[in-house]
């Protein structure tokens, strides 16, 4: 059995095409953390969530805006290199159309350090990005910004940003291969806004998101980068938070938004494959190996037809399961 991210490089030099991320972060629970709070702040290095998001946006209060700016910007300095649980620490800054994001970037500049990954609400067209973009060179200067290894997640919240959303996604990749700005890899799909913005009432069932988390997936999928589900806000339901969770997973979503830190251990339970899905996705992995070699694209396999497709979602499970396993965070 193999037990490295190694045997996945491996395995993607045998799959001629089959692709492999330079840096893959596994995110099945992003836990936010209003940065206006520094006994929440506290707790990150401690928190399992695979991605810690801290917040300056909604979870934040108008009035405690300068406060989170400055606790997250000193946060940045005090989590460098101290031992953390998490993959990967962000930091979401206010939106374009908030008018907040320029005040954010010129405290969260004063740091030395860059977080993991920086978290942008709400982009809502192409030309957000461009706004962006030079928000940040302006804040940060240009070389802080380009060719670094902070990547970029997104939010898609709004009925005209989903509809747009493969031009939107594709011009945040673009923007990275032709400036070196920070690499799109995950979006996520702010359902409350989203209902918000189309009027709908939001409900345990989640029906009203139907379509949007759909597509949603379809858009994010068509591009390569991670899908993370909605929020569920009802704290006490835990049972409510697994069914929505296991949803999702079927749904091709990699992972999912969480507030609370109860939260964590359920969704990342639930993105986590079975062990049995795991050990299918191993043998059909060797099986495609061996069937290559003898030239069959196709074979059969416990039952189904396997061919390249499968060998693809296979790919994904033994990917995750691999950084979950290596990082020692089940
Ligand atoms: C929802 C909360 C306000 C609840 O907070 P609280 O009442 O303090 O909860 P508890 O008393 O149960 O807390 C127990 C202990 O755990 C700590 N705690 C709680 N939540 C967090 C957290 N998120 N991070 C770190 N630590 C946390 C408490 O401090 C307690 O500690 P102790 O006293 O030492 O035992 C709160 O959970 C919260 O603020 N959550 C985040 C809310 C938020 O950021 N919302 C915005 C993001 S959601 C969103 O925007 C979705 C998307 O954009 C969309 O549109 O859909
Ligand atoms: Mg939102």
């Amino acid at each position: 059995m193999r037990s490295s991210l190694s045997s996945v490089r491996q395995l993607s030099s045998a799959f001629q095409g089959v692709k492999e991320s330079a840096r893959y972060v596994p995110r099945r629970a992003l836990l936010y953390v209003p940065a206006s709070s520094e006994k929440m702040l506290a707790k990150v290095p401690s928190i399992h969530a695979d991605s810690v998001v801290i917040e300056l946006e909604d979870g934040v209060a108008i009035a405690a805006k300068d406060t989170a700016r400055k606790n997250a910007a000193a946060a940045l300095d005090k989590l460098a290199g101290q031992p953390r649980k998490a993959f990967e620490i962000g930091v979401r800054v206010n939106s374009v159309s908030s008018g907040m994001m320029e005040d954010d970037l010129r405290v969260l500049a004063r740091a030395q350090n860059l977080p993991d990954a920086f978290m942008i609400p709400k982009v809502d067209s192409p030309e957000d990005l461009a706004y962006i973009f030079d928000t940040f060179k302006k804040e940060y200067t240009p070389s802080r910004v380009t060719d670094t290894k902070t990547r970029m997640v997104m939010w898609i919240e709004s009925a005209r940003a989903l509809l747009d959303m493969p031009r939107i996604v594709s011009t945040a990749l673009n923007l990275h291969k032709s400036t070196g700005f920070f690499k799109l890899d995950a979006v996520v799909f702010g359902s409350d806004d989203y209902c918000a913005d189309i009027g709908a009432t939001r409900t345990s069932e989640g029906l009203e998101n139907l379509y949007a988390r759909q597509r949603f997936v379809a858009c994010c999928k068509a591009f390569q980068v991670q899908a993370i589900d909605s929020v569920y806000i009802d704290l006490k339901d835990e049972e409510g938070l697994r069914k929505y969770s296991e949803q999702g997973r079927n749904w091709g979503f990699t992972g999912k938004q969480t507030i609370h830190p109860s939260q964590v251990p359920i969704v990342q339970s639930s993105f986590l494959p079975s062990t049995e899905r795991i050990e299918w996705a191993r043998e059909l992995a060797e099986a495609y190996g061996e069937h290559q070699k003898e030239g069959k694209g196709a074979f059969s396999f416990r039952g189904q037809m396997i061919d390249r497709p499968l060998l693809l979602q296979a790919m994904n499970i033994i990917q995750l399961d691999e950084a979950v396993k290596e990082a020692g965070k089940q």
